[in-house]
């Protein structure tokens, strides 16, 4: 069915409440991370980590489980001048302020009861002896802190392709998407790429994500007046923040992480005793569909990005190529760290990738894991990223296959053109495995076999009494729902044995014709009982005891 793989391979997945590190571990994650979903690596409250680290305890799992939480992207502080401009404080200072956070989130994630919680370092901006420097005193601190010595420090660098992201900030969506998360900056109106902030001001959004211009062109007083402009900004033209080129932080001389890159990252990571690194990307390659992992251009990889593409027909595309990440992890484990890859991993990616490169530690995700969230009061929620909602079912999808991984490939994917010659090609190339299709809202549905690759093998029933219960539970919705198994009346809660959902969604036959016919005597009872209560006419027994 899978890879064997003698080995504790872990999918982090990023949540920002109880509900999502339920969803999350149920769907199979070994690390719940905290994290506010609004950047990369966005900093969370600590009461937030309390609530996730006692949800986590009180979840089922099979596996242990543990957390992390970050202590943000950026850990340069400035001093705030009047006229909005800004000063970098000391070396000191900055390393002092990341050590007293690393002290609070580990605290906060429950040292007595979590004893091995992960603090992720985010290091972007920072040249080598800077990172080098600051990650280094929170290992050192946290190693001689009481009852935190077995904390876990795991640092997060950016990986990066500047070309690629050139072709893609001016985008009307991108720029959008970044104006709702407020990743830009006050410009002259002759800088180049500014645009007017005014002309994309209903993507403003308040405290609670809803827009604060909803139906009006505001002036500059009115951006201001809301915080969306700094009082010292002169008009209302911006660009889009710019990612921190690795060339001028001493990371690499190209344009785009490479080897040269990833072992300044390493090493640098190794130096400061780190446990482990992460390599994701920034928010700005997030919302411009720029992933880590490159599945495009390899003999090995089949490029499923080719065929995810958004509303505007902007397609998936990646950083890293495989040879690039087995690099990177052999380099990790050479220096005795754990390698993690992260940056919008999606379902196709990470079956690839736990298969072909199987050293891997860690793969990390939370854009991969959200859907549409439903609320019986309020109805469907809004599409952005900190609106959507982590799914076990999606969750399933990036875990490891020995740990029951399954390809999940979004609806609209499968409307692409060649998508299911691409799909039989990947599945001919790892066998058994399954595949399912994600509608909007995350639920999920086996592929059509009229179409395609035909639904997942099912594995033979291992007992009797499982037989008796997939044929029992078949019968039961053919007469309430008009149709036997999977995907429909199962996967929308209709499913008669609710606790048994993931073995039905497997097994149960597909088609009336599946099941086993009913014997003549058991047959002709049935049709009495049923013409009697259509009829009305006789009387239901008395309960048993009953007067
Ligand atoms: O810490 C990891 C990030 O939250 C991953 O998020 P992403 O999968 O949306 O890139």
């Amino acid at each position: 069915m899978h890879t064997t793989i003698d080995a504790d391979r872990r999918l982090l997945v990023s949540v920002f409440g109880p509900q999502e590190a339920r969803e999350a571990v149920l769907g199979g994650a070994r690390i719940i991370d905290s994290e506010d979903p609004r950047s990369a690596l966005g900093t969370i409250k600590p009461r937030r980590i309390m609530d996730i680290a006692d949800a986590v305890l009180a979840v089922r799992r099979d596996l242990p489980v543990q957390l992390s939480t970050n202590i943000g992207e950026d850990q340069l502080l400035h001093r705030r001048a009047g006229n909005g401009l800004a000063i970098a404080k000391s070396p000191y200072e900055t390393a002092g302020k990341a050590a007293q956070a690393a002290l609070g989130v580990a605290v906060s994630m429950g040292n007595q009861v979590h004893p091995c919680p992960i603090v992720k370092v985010g290091l972007d901006g920072m040249g080598v002896d800077r990172l080098t420097d600051v990650l280094g005193e929170i290992t050192a601190t946290l190693r001689r802190a009481d009852g935190l010595g077995r904390t876990r420090v795991m640092s997060v660098l950016f990986g990066q392709d500047l070309d690629l992201w050139d072709t893609r900030k001016t985008l009307p969506q991108v720029r959008r998407a970044l104006v709702g998360l407020r990743e830009y900056d006050p410009a002259a109106p002759d800088t180049p790429n500014a645009f007017d902030l005014a002309d994309l001001a209903d993507a403003l959004l308040d405290d609670d994500g809803r827009p604060l211009f909803p139906d009006r062109r505001p002036d500059e007083a009115g951006l201001k007046a809301c915080g969306a402009l700094p009082a010292a900004a002169r008009g209302t033209h911006i660009t889009v923040n710019e990612p921190f080129p690795h060339a001028d932080y001493g990371l690499s001389r190209h344009r785009r992480t490479d080897v040269e890159a990833i072992r300044a990252m390493v090493e640098a990571s190794a130096v400061a005793g780190a446990d482990a690194i992460m390599i994701d990307t920034s928010i700005l390659f997030k919302v411009a569909r720029i992933g880590l992992i490159s599945t495009a251009g390899s003999d090995e990889l089949v490029d499923l990005d080719a065929h995810d593409t958004d509303a505007h027909g902007l397609s998936r595309t990646g950083i890293l190529s495989l040879e690039e990440i087995r690099f990177f992890v052999d380099l990790c484990h050479a220096r005795g760290l754990e390698a993690n890859l992260a940056g919008s991993v999606q379902s196709h990616q990470a079956q690839q990738i736990w298969r072909l490169v199987p050293d891997l530690d860690q793969l990390s995700a939370r854009g991969g894991v959200v859907a549409l969230a439903r609320d019986p009061l309020h109805g469907t929620g809004a599409a952005t990223r900190h609106d959507r909602v982590v799914r076990r079912a999606l969750v399933a999808g990036i875990i490891p296959p020995e740990q029951g991984g399954y390809l999940v490939v979004p609806e609209r994917m499968t409307r692409s053109p060649k998508f299911r010659t691409d799909l039989n090609d990947l599945l001919a190339r790892h066998a058994g495995l399954e595949v399912r299709v994600a509608d909007r809202y995350g639920a999920l549905s086996v592929v059509d076999a009229s179409e395609g690759p035909g639904p997942p093998p099912r594995g033979p029933i291992a007992s009797a009494r499982s037989r008796l219960l997939c044929t029992r539970v078949a019968r039961a919705l053919l007469v309430t729902e008009g149709t036997v198994g999977p995907p429909e009346a199962v996967r929308h809660r209709r499913c008669p044995r609710p606790r048994a959902q993931p073995f039905l969604l497997r097994h149960l036959p597909t088609r009336p014709d599946q099941l086993p016919p009913i014997s003549a005597p058991r047959a002709a009872r049935r049709k009495a009982v049923c013409s009697r209560r259509v009829g009305g006419s006789v009387p239901r027994p008395a309960p048993r005891g009953g007067a």
